[in-house]
């Protein structure tokens, strides 16, 4: 796939930013867990953070080609901040560009896209991740006579972005009896009354990205809250965890890529046996089967970016792209640590962190056998 002029200076000018102002701090971010708001800010001047969303909306108006070129390139230079870009864009602002009324475009897309303010995504709930529709955080109408609107009850779990959010975008049960079509969406300000942060998780990487819990308590929301129509959530929801998926993807990209080269530096400046180990067969070997199984999941994601923007249907090629990358990109960066030798599992060089990071791209936005589970599905046709 031959890119445009126009995506490879996205590619480039998010490439320059990440090299400077992303990567030389992404290991004293992850040290002290440092949401990164400057480097957001800065992304956000670049049009980062609404990407696809029109340029009426306060958007950047690009395709998903440019999407997935700038995550690469970010994830290159800090997968956390990476984390929360994708979230931003595909999540949050995906919904309400699609779903959302010209009204709650205004209050919220516009603000969510030109980066002012920041969203996250409530659908996961403790004891519900990959059954996605057995939810029970519960949304109750509320009687003209008492001034109408919801009341939403419940709790949501493993939120990115939950504590520095302005607003949610939460999937709750207003129709129990109707299963999956009683499940509707809804646009949540984080300074609703009833609406709390709770426990905020201790990870294993992605430490500059905060993951909380989300607490609804008896919060209550006025009637123009609901995105889209009335029991429509479920759908809403995995049609966005669709293009979100390819966003997935292209963070494993970058953070394998930053793995390799690393590995390759480290090679090219170790000796061993009296020659660099680049020279090594046994290490030339494995740096090339990391690099080819790189650009075979980079095919593999352009391709889904390339179906979304022409409008053609890519359930399964994201599924695809999603499992694909993020399985070979723990492989390249376990890789990439072998290569290191012991220096590969101190905190002195990146590899170590790089492989903490992208170990959840295998869980997250659905797991692997989630993936496969979409594909074989689409086998059967
Ligand atoms: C695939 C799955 C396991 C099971 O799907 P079922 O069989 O229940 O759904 P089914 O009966 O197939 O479908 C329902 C309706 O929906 C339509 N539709 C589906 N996909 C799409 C689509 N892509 N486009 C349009 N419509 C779609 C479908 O046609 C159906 O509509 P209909 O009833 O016919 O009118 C699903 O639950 C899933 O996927 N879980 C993983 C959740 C999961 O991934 N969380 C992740 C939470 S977020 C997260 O982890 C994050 C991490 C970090 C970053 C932020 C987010």
């Amino acid at each position: 796939m031959i890119l445009t002029a126009e995506q490879e200076l996205i590619r480039d000018s998010i490439r320059a930013f990440a090299q400077e102002r992303l990567a030389p701090f992404a290991a004293e971010w992850d040290r002290n867990h440092t949401f990164p708001r400057e480097a957001l800010k800065e992304l956000a001047e670049l049009g980062a953070l609404g990407m696809v969303v029109p340029e009426e909306w306060g958007g950047a108006g690009m395709d998903y080609m440019s999407l997935v070129l700038a995550l690469e390139e970010i994830a290159a230079g800090d997968g956390a901040t990476s984390t929360i870009v994708s979230v931003q864009n595909s999540l949050p602002c995906g919904i309400l560009n699609r779903f959302g009324t010209d009204a709650q475009k205004e209050a919220w897309l516009r603000p969510l896209a030109s980066g002012e303010r920041l969203g996250c995504f409530c659908l996961t709930e403790p004891h519900v991740g990959s059954d996605a529709s057995a939810i029970r955080t519960a949304a109750v109408r509320v009687s003209d006579d008492e001034g109408g609107g919801w009341v939403l009850n419940g709790v949501k779990q493993f939120i990115t972005t939950g504590k520095h959010a302005d607003v949610a975008i939460v999937f709750a049960v207003t129709d129990k009896d109707a299963g999956k079509k009683g499940i509707t969406c809804f646009l949540v300000p984080a300074d609703a009354p009833g609406y709390q942060v709770g426990r905020i998780e201790e990870k294993m990487g992605q430490k500059a990205s905060d993951t909380t819990q989300i607490l609804f308590e008896n919060c209550r929301v006025p009637a123009d809250s609901v995105i889209g129509r009335e029991g429509e959530g479920y759908r809403i929801a995995l049609s966005n965890l669709e293009a979100g998926r390819i966003g997935i993807a292209a963070q494993c990209l970058g953070m394998a890529r930053a793995a390799l080269e690393a590995a390759v530096k480290y090679a090219q400046e170790r000796e061993s046996f009296g020659k660099p180990i680049f020279e090594h067969q046994a290490v030339n070997f494995r740096l090339a089967d990391m690099a080819t199984q790189l650009e075979a999941a980079r095919q593999l994601v352009w391709h889904a970016a390339s179906l979304k923007d022409a409008g053609r249907p890519c359930l399964k090629e994201a599924s695809m792209a999603k499992l694909f990358a993020s399985e070979m990109a723990e492989r390249v960066c376990s890789d990439a640590i072998q290569v290191h030798g012991g220096y590969g599992y101190v905190t002195d060089f990146p590899v170590e962190r790089i492989y903490r990071d992208v170990r959840v791209c295998q869980i997250y936005e659905g797991a692997s056998d989630i993936q496969r589970l979409v594909i074989g599905r689409a086998l059967a046709g």
